[in-house]
């Protein structure tokens, strides 16, 4: 296989790379960080897919962050053939997860597949390596340098195993393996089925069904035959019970036809004496109705007599003809009753009015004399006014004469008012005057007493002056002068005063007199009203009077008038009365002839009645006798019948009968409960035949398939033995190629060793048939691989792959180093000192030599990239974060 071309979209720190491969030996350099072992990690998951990915690090770490979709395409070459490998990946960006959307592999231009999991398989199988293979042969990632020296034993054995495909054989054992288990555990299954069968077998066969099958079938033969026996039996029994069941039913039926006979003869007999007591009540009345129409026939005659009607005259049209007359008479006495009832009413209310008018006449002079008692007493009411209107003039006379000797006449009297208004302001004036006079001369005495007293002691009290001759001395002596003087006018004031007092009393006794007057005055109007009304009060009653006798005398003629009127109805009523009387007695005559032609009538009536049901009667005699007769004739039919029946009956003996069916009926129930019995038992024998015949068929059953697993187990011990023989077979061929690698991959191992390893602390290497990897020290001391140093573990495991790929380059599955895919190398340099860089230099040129056509290393080892054939530099752009690859 050839790596001819790698492209690359948006996977790590690539954008985009299209980088072409040579043969030969090509170093990847680049600083830290620049994007080597991305473009390995590319090809890698070019090749293999999302296989190459773990846990720890997932599609979406591989994808370059901020980009959405990506792409590797990979082309090789093998065997002749161009491949190209197409994958495509795609970012949910919500998710921020990534899924391989696209897998293509294509051979010569041509499409192969387009799905993940085929283009893995498709690849697995050409390069004969899966991504675990690929990693532990070709492609020696950074890091993971001593990953098969370190490993245990068990998972070194696998790895290498694998890689020269003698898994498969392991696998293949494992089929005949499992193979063999399954038929040793069909073969277990069969045993035991084989045992149980014999044991069912065998206990079947213990109970001996084919004898028991023959006892049985004896039995129900000759149960057979009884129950035949039996039927006929029960058969003839039940014919003779039933011949003399019929024979007592015929005598019971014919005892009950005798009875029922006499029965109705009984009842014939008895009809016969209800039908003569009958025809004798009958006789009887048919008796008595002679005699009673007799009877009748007898007092009609005596009625004819009386109303002197013939006796065969027609009663009927006579009774009707004097009910004619009766009604007339009748109706004549009930207009003469109206027309006299009619005059009594009229009678009845002329008194009435009568009574009235007497009374109308009474209540008017009882007015009449009211009035006039009225008019008497308001004449004596005048008088008495009259009289005191007198007196009070002549009273008036006086008092004017008492005025005019107090000096006021009629008209002063008149302005008395006004009089005394003057003196009444005259007095209020003089007494004004009193006070104030008064008032002055008490100041006066004052005065002069006080000024006396000082002149008396004879000093001034202020200044202590003397004051005789002073001032004080003039004053007081007017002083004097004055209170003289105002004693003089009080006294002048106080006679006027008296004066007026006086005249007041005076004005006060006249006030009085004129008051009096103008009551009397007045008084006198009010009385000579009160005489005018009571004038016309007189007037009006006089009227009145007037009216009332022009009322009596008018009723007094109506009076007149209605007793006459009166006299004459009465006259009516005795002359009505007369009439009544004369026709009340002709309706009586007609009356009492119409009572006895009625009675005629009911008699004619009543004889008809009675003769009519007697003749009823005698029909019901008649009717009687023929019954009578007709009642002995069915009598003599039914004693005719009885006597036939008592010969049908003839000399049964029906006690001998009941007898002889008790017998027989127990005789057969004997039969019928043996053959149920018989019948039981044969159901039972028909069931055992069934159980045994089918323990019968079982066992042939269990012989069969006793065969069958007989058969069966011969053959599974046969396919056991191929099973086994085939197992073993692989594990010979296994052990037979693993030997046969192991010591080529150990002399391998060794001569890769001895060219590489430049120090002599060690011999040589072993790895033994169980793939234990030793390391021998020049002493012969054996070490483990753990306890190497790391550089001395980098340098074993270079050597370990190395011869790997060597041996797989040269195995029979392979036709050469071509078909293998590059030798992959990341950073070997790391843990190498001067000396063993040098001899990888010469390891590689040897690989070269040996046919290995491409090597691919990355490493930024200067003596490295002066050894190679073809050399890229690898650089990130610090700006744009995006690395890319350069030829040098
Ligand atoms: N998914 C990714 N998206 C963007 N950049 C990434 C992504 N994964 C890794 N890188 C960047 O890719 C760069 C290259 O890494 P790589 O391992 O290829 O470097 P190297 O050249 O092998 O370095 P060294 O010599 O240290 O081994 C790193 O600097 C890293 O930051
Ligand atoms: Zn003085």
């Amino acid at each position: 296989m050839k790596l001819k071309r790698v492209r690359v979209e948006n996977i790590r720190s690539y954008k985009d790379l299209d980088i072409s491969f040579e043969d030969g030996v090509t170093v990847v350099s680049g600083v830290n960080g620049s994007g080597k072992s991305s473009l390995l990690e590319a090809c890698f998951t070019g090749l293999f897919g999302s296989r190459t990915l773990s846990k720890e690090f997932v599609l979406s770490d591989l994808i370059r962050k901020g980009a959405t979709k990506a792409s590797i395409l990979v082309d090789f070459d093998n065997k002749g053939h161009e491949y190209n490998i197409e994958q495509g990946y795609k970012v949910n960006p919500k998710t921020g997860s990534a899924s391989n959307n696209r897998s293509i592999f294509k051979i010569d231009g041509g499409i192969m597949v387009d799905q993940a999991s085929q283009t893995y398989e498709a690849v697995k199988a050409l390069l004969k390596m899966d991504e675990e293979a690929y990693k532990n042969c070709v492609y020696i990632r950074q890091g993971e340098i001593d990953v098969l020296i370190n490993a245990k034993t068990k998972d070194r054995q696998r790895m290498i195993d694998d890689l020269l495909q003698i898994g498969k054989l392991e696998e293949y054992r494992e089929r005949a393996g499992s193979a063999r288990k399954g038929v040793g555990r069909h073969q277990r299954e069969t045993d035991a089925r084989i045992k149980d069968n014999v044991a069912d077998i065998e206990n079947l066969e213990s109970s001996n069904p084919y004898q028991v099958l023959n006892t049985v079938k004896t039995e129900m033969n000759e149960t057979g035959a009884k129950i035949t026996d039996l039927e006929a039996k029960k058969e003839r029994a039940r014919g003779i019970v039933e011949s003399i069941e019929e024979k007592i039913s015929k005598y019971t039926e014919t005892q009950e036809q005798k009875k029922a006979i006499d029965l109705e003869i009984k009842g014939f007999k008895s009809k016969i004496t209800t039908t003569y007591s009958e025809i004798e009540r009958s006789r009887n009345l048919v008796g008595s109705g002679r005699q009673e129409v007799q009877h009748l026939k007898s007092a009609t005659a005596d009625l004819s007599k009386q109303i002197n009607v013939p006796e065969d005259a027609d009663i009927e049209n006579y009774s009707a003809s004097i009910e004619k007359e009766e009604v007339s008479a009748r109706d004549a006495v009930s207009s003469i009753v109206k027309k006299k009832e009619l005059a009594q009413s009229s009678e009845r209310s002329q008194n009435e009015f009568l009574l009235n008018l007497n009374e109308q006449v009474k209540t008017t002079s009882i007015a009449i004399q009211n009035k006039e008692d009225k008019i008497k007493t308001i004449q004596e009411d005048i008088e008495r006014l009259s009289a005191e209107s007198r007196k009070l003039d002549d009273e008036n006379t006086k008092r004017s004469k008492e005025a005019s000797e107090l000096g006021f006449s009629a008209d002063k009297l008149e302005n008395i008012e006004d009089i005394a208004e003057l003196l009444s302001m005259k007095q209020k004036q003089l007494h004004g005057k009193e006070r104030e006079r008064s008032a002055t001369l008490a100041e006066l005495e004052k005065r002069v007493k006080k000024a006396k007293e000082l002149l008396d002691k004879g000093l001034c009290p202020t200044c202590g002056q003397d004051l005789k001759g002073s001032k004080i001395c003039e004053e007081t002596a007017v002083d004097e002068e004055q209170k003289a003087g105002m004693l003089a006018k009080l006294q002048s004031i106080r006679s006027e005063q008296a004066d007026v007092e006086t005249k007041v009393e005076r004005v006060r006794k006249a006030k009085e007199i004129a008051k009096s007057i103008a009551e009397n005055d007045h008084l006198t109007q009010i009385k000579k009203k009160d005489i005018a009304a009571n004038e016309k009060l007189i007037e009006e009653n006089h009227r009145t009077i007037r009216e009332e006798r022009k009322k009596e005398s008018g009723l007094k003629e109506q009076i007149t008038e209605v007793t006459i009127s009166i006299r004459k109805i009465r006259e009516e009523i005795i002359s009505l009365g007369k009439d009544e009387a004369a026709a009340r007695d002709s309706h009586k005559v007609v009356k009492e002839k119409l009572d006895v032609a009625r009675k005629i009538r009911t008699n004619q009536l009543e004889i008809g009645k009675v003769q009519t049901s007697m003749q009823r009667l005698q029909d019901g005699i008649n009717n009687g006798l023929e019954k009578v007769g007709l009642f002995e004739d069915q009598i003599k039919d039914r004693k005719q019948r009885l006597g036939q029946l008592e010969k049908v009956l003839g000399d049964v003996n029906i006690d001998k009968l009941q007898t002889e069916k008790m017998q027989y009926d127990s005789a057969y129930k004997g039969i019928v409960s043996e053959l149920e019995r018989s019948n039981l038992r044969i159901k039972e024998l028909h069931k055992e035949v069934g159980r045994v015949e089918g323990e019968i068929k079982r066992l042939n059953e269990l012989q069969q398939k006793h065969k069958l697993l007989t058969n069966k187990k011969e053959f599974l011990a046969a396919v056991y033995n191929d099973a086994e023989e085939l197992e073993t077979m692989y594990i010979r061929l296994r052990a037979e190629m693993r030997a046969k690698n192991i010591d080529a991959l150990d002399r391998l191992l060794n001569e890769i060793f001895s060219f590489m390893y430049t120090n002599n602390a060690y011999s040589h290497i072993k790895l033994d048939q169980e793939y234990n990897l030793t390391i021998y020290e020049k002493d012969g001391t054996a070490l483990e691989p753990k306890l190497l140093s790391g550089g001395e573990r980098a340098i074993f495991n270079l050597v370990l792959r190395c011869a790997i790929y060597r041996l797989l380059s040269h195995s029979p599955g392979t036709t050469g180093s071509s078909e293998l895919p590059p030798l992959i190398l990341d950073e070997p340099t790391v843990f190498l000192d001067r000396g063993h860089v040098h001899q990888l230099i010469k390891l590689i040129d040897m690989m070269r030599d040996i046919g290995v056509g491409q090597i691919l290393i990355v490493s930024h080892d200067e003596s490295l990239i002066d050894s190679a054939d073809h050399v890229f530099v690898v650089e990130k752009d610090p700006i744009t974060n995006s690395s890319s690859i350069s030829a040098k």
